[in-house]
């Protein structure tokens, strides 16, 4: 079964969108089982672009990407509109879906051991997911492989392709699933927590392969991270999200610097964050606001020092602050917010 999908109609109608926007998310709604876990999202990915998507845990990043690529449970029921290179993705048929996350869409996950299958050796999975794109012999699949694993820094392509995945390290594994999302040459890849089951050096590694991609390759990156290091170390933009909402986007200098909402000011503030090192976010003083039954007005209201009672009378629109941040604060003009101190 595939997710209902409600068009609304204000996003329903035709965006002229410009030349190098390769993704428009507007106004994205997500409700399962009846509660209402995405609404109002939106935000846009350029060409080459990386951005991050961030927010604690339970705020909507793995939902927001399952929605990019149409990976939705079946009991969803969506609304709203993501245009990828001008086309609706959610008025997409299933056909339509499948053959776009073979070609121009991709995702990889925390644990990559969990996507590759444990009993078949690396090349044969490869071997597969090539030949299904491309009318090509097992021989030309082959060479290809041996190629891609070596464009992902896998030191010694032939042997990993023998190889199970007990035999490689995480980092390796997770090498293999980018090769894999690169087969098909992505216009868009989606990076959900791709370092956080890696240890530190070997985190750096596969952040800069994936910097690297979108650099060399123009290959657009939407990253799910907790890591504000991670972020900062290679994206130009940063959705934050909180309780299935967007609270803030900004340029990652601006965010870090001069944060136009509490949200990310509390969370830069809680972290402590040394830009030269990929610091988490610690958490911040509170429970994330559940979705099921979400508090009046601003959402993150009840965990805010900044909170007045205005602030509980309805969900504040997104606003555009003068340093050109979006933002859901209806205080942010008057507040002086703290980022990241030097
Ligand atoms: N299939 C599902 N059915 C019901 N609720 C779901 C489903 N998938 C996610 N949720 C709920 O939706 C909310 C957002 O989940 P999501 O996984 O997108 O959060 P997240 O920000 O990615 O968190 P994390 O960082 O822990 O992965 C959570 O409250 C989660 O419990």
């Amino acid at each position: 079964m595939n997710p209902r999908i409600e068009m609304t109609s204000t996003s329903a109608s035709p965006t002229v969108l410009d030349r190098a926007r390769l993704l428009a998310v507007d106004s994205l709604g997500v409700s399962i089982g009846g509660v209402e876990l995405l609404s109002e999202v939106s935000f846009s990915v350029d060409a080459g672009e990386v951005v991050g998507l961030v927010g604690e845990s339970g705020s909507g990043k793995t939902l927001t990407g399952l929605s990019l690529m149409g990976l939705l449970p079946g009991s969803a029921v969506v609304s709203g509109s993501v245009q990828f290179q001008g086309k609706e993705l959610l008025a997409a048929e299933p056909e339509e879906l499948r053959q776009l996350r073979g070609n121009e869409l991709s995702m990889i996950f925390q644990e990559p051991r969990a996507s590759l299958h444990p009993a078949r050796p690396i090349g044969k999975q490869l071997l597969d997911v090539i030949r299904a794109h491309e009318d090509v012999s097992k021989d030309v699949a082959r060479a290809r492989a041996i190629d891609l694993l070596s464009q992902v820094g896998l030191p010694n392509p032939r042997r990993t392709l023998d190889s199970y995945t007990y035999e490689l390290s995480g980092g390796m594994c997770q090498r293999v699933m980018i090769a894999m999302a690169l087969i098909c040459e992505p216009a868009l890849l989606i990076a959900d927590e791709p370092t956080t089951a890696l240890d530190v050096t070997i985190q750096q590694q596969i952040i800069s392969l994936l910097r690297n991609l979108a650099e060399e390759r123009g290959i657009s990156v939407v990253l799910i991270s907790h890591n504000l290091g991670v972020i900062s170390d290679i994206c130009s933009r940063v959705v934050t999200m909180y309780c299935g909402q967007v609270a803030n986007i900004d340029s990652t200098d601006g965010l870090l610097r001069h944060p136009q909402h509490p949200y990310p000011s509390a969370l830069l503030q809680a972290s402590k964050i040394d830009l030269d090192k990929t610091d988490d976010w610690v958490g911040i003083g509170g429970s994330p606001a559940n979705p099921a039954n979400p508090p009046s007005g601003c959402r993150f209201g009840p965990r805010c020092a900044y909170r007045r009672d205005e602030c509980a009378a309805a969900i504040p629109p997104i606003a555009i602050a003068s340093t050109g941040a979006l933002t859901r604060c209806i205080r942010h003009a008057e507040l002086e917010l703290v980022g990241v101190t030097e």
